[in-house]
């Protein structure tokens, strides 16, 4: 329990919810106590034969009165408990949520994007449940007991309370049991349940390689064993509850055959009156939900904080990446970017992306990246943003150390272009204008001019206001790189990096992008990471990468006359639009 600790500071500015929630507990407890006492003197009454039709009208008004009440402060209780434990929920879910986007990249490398997601649904609504209907049960069902059994010996006999009592324990102990085998069982329908909306979402989302593949009557068979596995858990499930409330049944139900033996020959012998008898098994009828939710609550309890451990394992996590106190706010970045020897290998991996790399890029010039996949060209752009951090040399920008520099500074700066092209689910006009608030229409159509798809949106029924993705229209890969150039250089970023963002562009487009970009590029600094020569050769300076270093250097013409990979690149190039023109 000690888990919950780290939720302190919302116990203490909520601590008046939760006493007064359950002082209105409390109080719809004690009312339902009452009703036993109202059975008690009518049963009585009408015993001694002195029962007038006034009495019937006031002991109706009591039961009215008491039902009332009952029903307003339960709904107190609910609205101060329950509403609580959805306004952690609501906390507990921005915290983790804020927290996760602060953490470095590196972390995203290391987890599941499903685990986060169960973090952020399955494990904050256990600890909502722990927190606030088991708070409810645990108070609730402590209180009942005790009021209910003092009851039962004051105002009846305690004879008939201890023998009435008897099955209750073991009652509760069953219960318990019960609840692991239920939980067990509640988990394994859980998790099949999991993977099936995995294969339906893969299914789905693959519908195109599916159908290329001719494999539908595979998948729907591989989807139909599957749903059997869902079945028959459930099924599992269903008999452990069909044997649980008989067996609940059955024990209270002993218990009350006691009241009837016992109690009938008390009430015959005069030791008790009738009132007593029936007051006593309505107090009895009382303690069979606690005995029941004993088990319940020491699930929920446990579940809760197990759920708390895993959430305060990622709220101490604290990100790789952050800025020193030192770190200083550089405002206009020229777009100078250096680096010098540096060499880097991911955190998980053995061999360096980058080995002794050294680089000057001058503020107002492009440089070119290319070289096979897998050399390193992506790791300058991360390193350049410090999504990761190098593990010798230093980058400068400006002269000034990149560790140096806070790095709201240095990505507010950046407009990186990635290779994936992401963009949101939202409007095309808001995707242009994401890192830049309150933009005006008109930047956001001058920017998709510049990307070159200010035509291929108007074209769409809602234009600008068109979604993208599952809501609306599925855009060509051509289109999302370009939509993704609009959004980087919106920010006007001294230093514009395209990675690999134009491989899904003809030719003839791609150059007429490069130009406009030129043009809102003067005197800033372009990176431009291609695998196309056609890219990149106008830059004013080229680097041909391999296994993390520098192969080659200089300007188009310079690499051609060098005869080395870079020319090798071309002639390969030249000889594949040949081809595809004949
Ligand atoms: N997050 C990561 N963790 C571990 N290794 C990585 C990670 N990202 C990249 N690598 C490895 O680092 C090396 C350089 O990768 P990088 O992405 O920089 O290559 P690239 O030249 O951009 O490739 P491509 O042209 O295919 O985009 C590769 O061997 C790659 O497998």
């Amino acid at each position: 329990m000690g888990h919950f600790i780290t939720l302190k500071s919302f116990f203490l500015r909520n601590k008046w919810f939760y006493i007064l929630g359950i002082a209105w507990l409390l109080i719809v407890d004690i009312l339902q106590l009452l009703i036993p006492e109202v059975l008690r003197r009518f049963t009585d009454q009408l015993q001694a034969n002195n029962l007038s039709s006034t009495d019937v009208f006031k002991y109706g008004i009591y039961i009215i009165g008491i039902g009332c009440g009952i029903a307003f402060f339960r709904f107190l209780w609910r609205i101060y408990i329950m509403g609580t434990s959805r306004r952690l929920e609501y906390e507990l879910r921005n915290r983790l949520f804020s927290h996760l986007l602060k953490l470095s990249t590196n972390y995203y490398t290391n987890h599941k994007t499903g685990d986060l997601m169960a973090h952020a649904t399955n494990d904050i609504n256990a600890i909502r449940m722990a927190l606030g209907p088991g708070i409810v049960m645990i108070t609730d069902a402590i209180f009942i007991t005790v009021i209910a059994i003092t009851m039962m010996v004051v105002t009846t006999d305690w004879r008939l309370t201890v023998l009435a009592l008897l099955p209750l324990p073991f009652l509760a102990i069953t219960i318990t049991k019960f609840g692991k085998v239920i939980n067990t069982r509640f988990k394994a329908v859980q998790e099949s349940f999991s993977s099936l909306t995995d294969t339906v979402q893969e299914n789905f989302s693959g519908i195109r390689v599916i159908k290329s593949f001719v494999q539908e009557i595979s998948e729907i068979e591989k989807f139909s064993e599957k749903n059997q596995m869902v079945y028959s858990k459930n099924m599992a499930l269903v008999k452990l509850y069909g044997m649980f409330f008989p067996f609940v049944q059955f024990m209270s139900a002993l218990s009350f055959l006691i009241v009837i033996g016992y109690g009938g020959s008390l009430v015959i012998y005069g030791e008790i009156s009738l009132g007593d008898f029936i007051a006593f098994e309505a107090y009895l009828a009382l303690l069979v939900w606690p005995m029941m939710a004993i088990g319940w609550v020491i699930n929920i309890l446990q579940r809760g904080s197990a759920s708390m451990e895993r959430i305060n394992a990622i709220l101490m996590e604290s990100p790789e990446i952050v800025d020193k106190d030192s770190s200083i706010e550089v405002d206009n970045m020229t777009g100078n970017v250096a680096f010098d020897n540096i060499s880097f290998k991911y955190p998980n991996s053995n061999e360096y992306a980058l080995k002794n790399f050294s680089i000057n890029i001058r503020n107002g010039s492009s440089l070119g990246i290319i070289g096979k996949t897998g050399s390193g060209k992506t790791t300058i752009a991360t390193l350049l943003l410090r999504l990761y951090e190098a593990n010798e040399g230093t980058i400068y920008i400006d002269g000034i150390p990149l560790n140096d520099i806070k790095l709201e500074s240095i990505r507010n700066q950046i407009g990186y272009v990635d290779q994936d092209s992401f963009l949101f689910s939202t409007t095309i006009a808001e995707n242009i204008s994401f890192g830049v608030d309150g933009c005006s229409k008109e930047k956001i159509i001058r920017m998709a001019k510049i990307a070159e798809v200010h035509n291929n949106i108007v074209d769409f029924p809602l234009g600008y206001e068109t979604y993208v993705g599952e809501r609306g229209v599925t855009l060509s890969g051509g289109q999302k790189q370009r939509i993704s150039i609009a959004r980087a250089i919106i920010k006007e970023p001294r230093i514009l990096i395209l990675d690999d963002s134009l491989s899904a562009v003809d030719t003839d487009t791609e150059e007429s992008i490069l130009n406009s970009l030129k043009e809102e590029m003067k005197n800033k600094t372009s990176i431009i990471i291609a695998h196309r020569i056609s890219t990149i050769k106008d830059c004013d300076s080229i680097i041909v990468m391999d296994n993390g270093v520098i192969v080659e250097e200089g300007s188009h013409s310079q690499l051609l006359s060098n005869n080395g990979l870079y020319y090798e690149i071309y002639q390969k190039q030249l000889l594949e639009e040949k081809l595809s023109n004949e």
